[in-house]
């Protein structure tokens, strides 16, 4: 089974889980976030699903979701019951490492507004300590410099994300950090520590934050609780 169809049955079995006719759903970013939103759009065109309103991670996001059929709201407007989202790291505890897709400030903000956040993935994401990955930090262009230093000096070995030579742009038109921490012992101290630098505006660990985690994998779809 290629990887393209475990975060499909993962996107899918967590919208047929989790999601009721009514609700207001944060849409999250990525490939497998992806297969969630066209999921929706599909149930909500054949009338299994209705009312459903979609609160959009970033311009990807609100392109595919008007695509699919799903109207949008924003955090002014309502806030969502619940927001499925992708991962790149998933820890036992289901904390999270998120971020590689370049959305993850958006994709914090509407997670930690949402009664309930439902992380969607393939199995090659499970880890059993996060820190596999480099982590992305959004940070605010002026000074990134001096961010990119406090970030080397908690012991990482930061980057900074670009594309052709050029910082790679975020939808609020941030940059990203990219900071090889290796394995990290304390994911809720890490995140406390980065956002104590001041041109750092959110980290990738999202602690304490999914209720579930939906994980596609070659012997069938399942569902993970926190340990
Ligand atoms: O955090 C994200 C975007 O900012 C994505 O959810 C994460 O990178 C996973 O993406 P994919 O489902 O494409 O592997």
């Amino acid at each position: 089974m290629i990887l393209e169809e475990l975060k499909r049955n993962a996107a899918c079995k967590a919208v047929e889980e989790y999601v009721k006719s009514g609700m207001v759903v944060g849409l999250g970013t990525g490939t497998t976030a992806s297969w969630v939103i066209r999921h929706l759009g599909e149930l909500l065109a054949r009338g299994e699903l209705q009312n459903i309103r979609g609160i959009s991670t970033s311009h990807r996001s609100t392109s595919l979701a008007l695509e699919s059929g799903i109207p949008l709201v924003t955090l002014t407007e309502a806030r969502p019951d619940l927001t499925i989202d992708g991962a790149d790291e998933i820890s036992p505890d289901l904390d999270l490492v998120k971020g590689r897709g370049g959305a993850l400030l958006r994709e914090k903000i509407v997670a930690a507004a949402s009664d309930a956040l439902i992380v969607v993935a393939d199995e090659t994401k499970l880890f059993e300590q996060l820190g596999h990955t480099r982590l992305p930090v959004e940070v605010e262009p002026f000074g990134w410099e001096t961010t990119l230093e406090a970030l080397s000096s908690l012991g990482s070995e930061p980057e900074l994300r670009t594309l052709a030579g050029e910082p790679v742009r975020t939808d609020g038109n941030h940059y990203t950090i990219d900071c090889a921490f290796g394995l990290i012992e304390d994911p809720a101290a890490l995140e406390a520590e980065i956002k104590r630098i001041p041109g750092a505006l959110e980290c990738g660990l999202f602690v304490n934050m999914a209720r579930a985690a939906v994980i596609g994998s070659r012997e069938g779809t399942r569902i993970l609780k926190p340990r």
